[in-house]
């Protein structure tokens, strides 16, 4: 069961960047480099705002994309948000292996997959979104691709929502849960509401449900306000 760390609105994205800056530092003390995964879609900004500003090695830093949207419209990528996180820092800079290829999504796949083939199997931080339909990553439960995405062992696979847009690539289950540290970073009453409404139903196939029950390195962080 995940650890919940609940702060008010205004203090969450700050108490977030300062527990994934101290995570990136003691995994760089151990081995020289953090590998840290982040997610898209538009709750992480002002934690990453916050981020930011952590004085840290950032040139020994390598951030993976959780998933990513396959649509030639920039503002839709995560990409593009990530990319804005990076230069906002200071001084040098952290790699980012992205994601997106003007590609079918098939070839896309299988470049992200050699893409980080060097990464190690365990990342040492994977810091994770939630829509309020319960998908986290880009692992929609309605999608057809949904057993393969969670059973498979391939880092990266294709998704297609049925409901949400766009084509994604995204992080396969089986590579999240090997993660040394999974934050899912879910701010705001709403979503604190329905992380615990999918989590209390035991039948959910949501990949909350999955995260929560198989993973002991989660931890929640939210705010009730
Ligand atoms: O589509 C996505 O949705 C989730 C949640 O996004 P948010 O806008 O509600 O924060 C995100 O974690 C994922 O990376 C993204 O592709």
């Amino acid at each position: 069961m995940a650890k919940e760390h609940i702060y008010s609105s205004t203090d969450l994205p700050q108490r977030t960047a300062q527990v994934v800056a101290a995570k990136m530092i003691q995994a760089i003390a151990a081995r020289g480099r953090c590998y840290c995964a982040l997610s898209g879609g538009s709750s992480p900004e002002p934690m990453l705002q916050a981020l930011a500003d952590q004085t840290l090695p950032w040139e020994k830093v390598v951030l993976l994309m959780v998933d990513e949207r396959l649509t030639d419209d920039a503002n839709a990528q995560n990409q593009t948000m990530l990319n804005r996180f990076i230069e906002r820092i200071p001084g040098s800079k952290p790699q980012l292996i992205t994601l997106f290829e003007n590609e079918p999504p098939d070839k896309a796949c299988i470049m992200a997959n050699h893409k980080v083939s060097d990464c190690p199997t365990q990342l040492d931080i994977i810091v994770l979104g939630m829509g309020m339909d319960g998908h986290t990553a880009s692992l929609f439960p309605d999608a057809n691709e949904f057993q393969t995405a969670m059973g498979c062992k391939d880092r990266y696979v294709t998704v297609m929502p049925t409901e949400a847009p766009y084509q994604r690539l995204s992080m396969s289950f089986h590579w999240i849960a090997q993660a040394s540290e999974l934050l899912l970073y879910i701010p705001g009453a709403d979503k604190l509401h329905c992380f615990h409404s999918i989590t209390s139903s035991a039948d959910s196939i949501s990949p909350i449900n999955t995260l929560n029950a198989q993973c002991p390195q989660l931890s929640v962080y939210s705010s009730k306000d």
